[in-house]
């Protein structure tokens, strides 16, 4: 029961260096892959468990649904299924491709690494109704916590996780916050720095393109490191639910520790708290021994 690391160290050896490489050489010609496989282990870890459910296709199944719908990544995954399936058929899930992916994606944002335990199998179901397990951007604190507690996760892997630093957002997903989050004064989210708010708004004009991309983490959105912690201090979270983990006192007191005075130390901590947290979100719900099958297209239940 449950994972291990090197669970392919007889079947498949050559597991993680094709992983890695496949990531890399597509890194190289778009680095926005990197929050893409970041972003996809967790859409797919949060429903029915790391078992790469998010990838099927088909009329409704989970990346239809609305929150799935900017998820990037896909080609990398099958990308290295078929190197896998050349050199060891069978052997190697496509959720366990996914959860190396998301590693491989961080140490190449000069993130931290870590060892991720494999063993996962391949979910037999992917329904676009089982997505609203997933925080929405506009959720309060409460319920951000009670979906990752749902999964097993703390209020510190919350924040540890939510920090991730790297990646962007749609215009669409936060404009709200500028122009018409309050009837009274200016209209803007009062939690955003007053300097910063003009510069928002130019990215993102009241009747401009919603699909405008801006980073999550400003100033440092492709790389990995504490910034954002600073940033949600200084009123410049993006996301609605990314500065509510300032407001709220009982996740405010984590993005305190991770952007304290003494930083490197902290730095340090941030790493390895995020390496230790991802593990965590990792394992959630994994199917293995006879669970599930190992898929031959990860796009496809066999
Ligand atoms: C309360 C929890 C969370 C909410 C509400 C949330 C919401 C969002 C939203 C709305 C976006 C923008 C999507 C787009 O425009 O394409 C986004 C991007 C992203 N999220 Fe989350 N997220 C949460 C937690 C997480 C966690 C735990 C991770 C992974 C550890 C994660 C990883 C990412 C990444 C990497 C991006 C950037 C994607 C890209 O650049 O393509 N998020 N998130
Ligand atoms: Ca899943
Ligand atoms: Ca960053």
């Amino acid at each position: 029961q449950g994972t291990r690391v090197g669970f392919y160290s007889k079947s498949c050896p050559q597991v993680e260096t094709t992983v890695r490489s496949t990531v890399q050489s597509h890194f190289r010609s778009d680095p926005t892959i990197a929050p893409g496989l970041l972003r996809m282990h967790f859409h797919d870890c949060f429903v029915q468990g790391c078992d790469a459910s998010v990838l099927i296709d088909g009329p409704s199944t989970e990346k239809t649904a609305p929150p799935n719908q900017l998820l990037r990544g896909y080609d990398v995954i099958d990308d290295a299924k078929t190197q896998l399936e050349a050199a060891c058929p069978g052997v190697v899930s496509c959720a366990d491709i996914l959860a190396l992916a998301a590693r491989d994606s961080v140490v190449l944002a000069n993130g931290p690494s870590w060892q991720v335990p494999t063993g996962r199998r391949d979910g037999l179901v992917s329904r676009a109704s089982d997505t609203t397990t997933l925080p929405g951007f506009t959720d309060s604190i409460d319920v951000q916590k009670q979906k990752f507690a749902d999964q097993g996760l703390n209020t510190q892997d919350l924040v540890t996780l939510v920090g991730h630093t790297i990646g962007t957002t749609a215009c669409q997903f936060f404009r709200y916050r500028l122009y018409n989050f309050t009837t009274t004064g200016n209209g803007a989210d009062p939690t955003i720095d007053s300097n910063f708010l003009p510069q928002l708004q130019a990215l993102c004009p009241p009747n401009g393109d919603g699909t405008r991309r801006i980073g999550l983490d400003t100033g440092s959105s492709d790389r990995f490191d504490g910034s954002f912690f600073t940033n949600l201090r200084n009123g410049r979270g993006i996301l609605e639910s990314d500065q509510k983990l300032w407001t709220d006192p009982s996740t405010r007191t984590f993005v305190q520790q991770f952007s304290g005075p003494i930083r490197g130390l902290l730095g340090l901590r941030f790493n390895i708290e995020f390496g230790r947290s991802m593990v965590k979100m990792s394992n959630i719900g994994v199917k293995t021994g006879t669970e599930g099958e190992i898929r031959r297209v990860c796009s496809a239940i066999n």
